[in-house]
């Protein structure tokens, strides 16, 4: 089947409109190379004007019960066009069509979540009376929004990510302004257009296109921004640290997420899932499998099954049925990706299986015979390629998978309850997946990392804790 996407130009988002620019940029298809539409590029005029009627949109009534009804509206709306985003997102990002519609399925259920969360903001009674002194006294908190959110989202799940910063925002009672990834953002202009026709209120949500580091700069400098949530590297995440001042700012940044496979795991089970784990949207999920920890004593028998799994992934066409890997999201990522397993190899490390670029595809790569310090297990590889390592005790391996710099999710395969509980409690990262990879997400569970993965939850409830103020009321009766 040939991908049909229109070539359409979107206009910036503002208070409800269209906003058309001189300048436009083209988005383009990641597998035929050719454009998939063509979006405005935002002056910093456009940013302020945006970030204005957001901080206007705030004085008007947006009860939590309206909330819910826009945002299960949006997901009702979004379910029934399932297909035609889905195509944009595997035309926009080159995910395969079958994963592309399991993002939109996600984005729908974070809407939904989101919805939920809207009618459960709530704050709790304090028991200032019990202080001497305030006898008289009587208190409770409630939970406020902050006001006007900047969310900044990256490529690689352009829906899904974008529905876990602005479904929590606007059920939080916020305004949000949103800058999508430059590469992939036709997804957030259609969701913008939907959730416009599900009836939200003008002003709530803005969307601006364009140079993302001149953008992100402009929003950073605007100081009626009260917030700003980010996902994407931690380069930019710490520059969006560094200038947001005393602003409150959540960070969802990178990993190289461990696996770790231990002498008695169910080896077909952890071959089975850690293969599927590690090569979903060509290795560009920041939980994806990129370092694999195996028990030496099951090292062969696991490696066999591993190689003989991927070997079943098929590459190609992101449009096509069959398709399990298509391109990564630009050549120059598939070239990079390229030279790492080029120079582990000169350091000594095995090809068991892949190692080959056609273009901006890049075949799903096992290596073996790696060391911790080569970049392919020490950096974020964001690509289709895992490494292999041994280990010979407890005590070594979670050592091993704590020598990172990041934390965001691991995986271990264990029937060893104790080795389970020992690994829960010493391996530091936000989310320890037993009997499964690292890759395990639901989108209403907490999400985030430790260290240089990010601060902050996303997850509808937890993301809204961060995207309120709780403010104490005391009454001196
Ligand atoms: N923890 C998580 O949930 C996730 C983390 N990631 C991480 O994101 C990275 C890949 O995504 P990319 O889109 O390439 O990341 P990126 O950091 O290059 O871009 C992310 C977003 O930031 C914008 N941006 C770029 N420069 C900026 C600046 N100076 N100020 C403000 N905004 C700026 C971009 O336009 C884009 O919208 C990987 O490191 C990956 O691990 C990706 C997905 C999820
Ligand atoms: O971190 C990411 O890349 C995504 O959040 C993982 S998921 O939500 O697509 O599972």
């Amino acid at each position: 089947m040939v991908n049909e996407v229109e070539v359409k130009t979107y206009g910036l988002y503002i208070n409800s409109e269209w906003v058309t620019t001189a300048e436009t940029m083209t988005v383009q298809n990641k597998y035929t190379q050719e454009p998939a539409a063509k979006v405005a590029v935002a002056t910093q005029a456009h940013v302020d004007q945006a970030v204005k009627f957001a901080k206007e949109a705030l004085k008007e009534p947006f009860a939590p019960y309206e909330r819910y009804k826009v945002l299960m509206k949006a997901a009702e709306l979004l379910l029934a066009r399932k297909e035609q985003f889905a195509q944009v997102l595997a035309a926009e990002v080159g995910k395969p069509i079958r994963e592309s519609r399991g993002e939109v399925e996600r984005a729908a259920q974070t809407l939904q979540v989101s919805a939920e969360e809207a009618k459960r903001i709530q704050g709790e009674g304090v028991p200032v009376e019990a202080a001497p002194g305030s006898e008289n006294r009587m208190a409770f908190t409630v939970k406020v929004p902050v006001g006007v959110i900047a969310a900044i989202t990256p490529f690689n799940v352009p829906m899904n990510l974008v529905c876990h910063k602005i479904g929590p925002a606007l059920a939080a009672g916020n305004s949000v302004v949103l800058k999508p990834a430059e590469v992939t953002p036709i997804c957030a202009m259609m969701l913008a257009e939907l959730l416009q026709e599900a009836g939200l209120p003008n002003g709530r949500l803005h969307v601006l296109t364009g140079d993302g580091a001149q953008i992100g700069d402009w929003l950073l400098q605007n100081e009626d921004v009260h917030m700003y949530t980010f996902t994407g590297s931690p380069r930019v995440g710490e520059l969006i640290r560094s200038k947001a001042g005393l602003r409150k700012v959540a960070l969802e940044l990178g990993n190289n997420s461990a696996t770790v496979v231990h002498q008695d795991a169910d080896l077909d089970k952890a071959a089975a899932l850690i293969s599927q784990k590690s090569f979903n949207n060509a290795g560009q999920v920041c939980i994806s499998v990129q370092r694999i920890y195996v028990h030496e004593h099951i090292y062969e028998s696991f490696l066999a099954k591993l190689i003989e799994n991927t070997k079943k992934i098929v590459v190609g066409n992101p449009v096509d049925e069959k398709t399990d890997v298509g391109p990564m999201i630009r050549l120059s990522e598939a070239e990079r990706v390229e030279a790492w397993v080029k120079e582990a190899v000169e350091q000594g490390a095995h090809i068991e299986i892949g190692g080959k670029r056609e273009g901006s595809i890049y075949y799903p790569t096992i290596l073996s015979n790696v060391v911790d310090d080569m970049k392919v297990c020490r950096q974020e590889v964001f690509g289709p390629v895992v490494a292999v390592a041994t280990y010979s005790s407890e005590d070594e391996v979670i050592a091993r998978v704590n020598d990172s710099d990041y934390g965001l999710q691991a995986g271990l395969f264990t029937n060893d309850l104790n080795f389970a509980m020992k690994a829960a409690r010493e391996i530091e990262v936000g989310g320890l997946i037993v009997n499964d990879a690292s890759a395990y997400r639901v989108d209403h569970m907490p999400y985030g990392g430790v260290k240089k993965s990010g601060t902050g939850k996303e997850g509808p409830k937890y993301a809204i804790e961060e995207m309120t103020e709780e403010r104490i009321i005391v009454f001196n009766l």
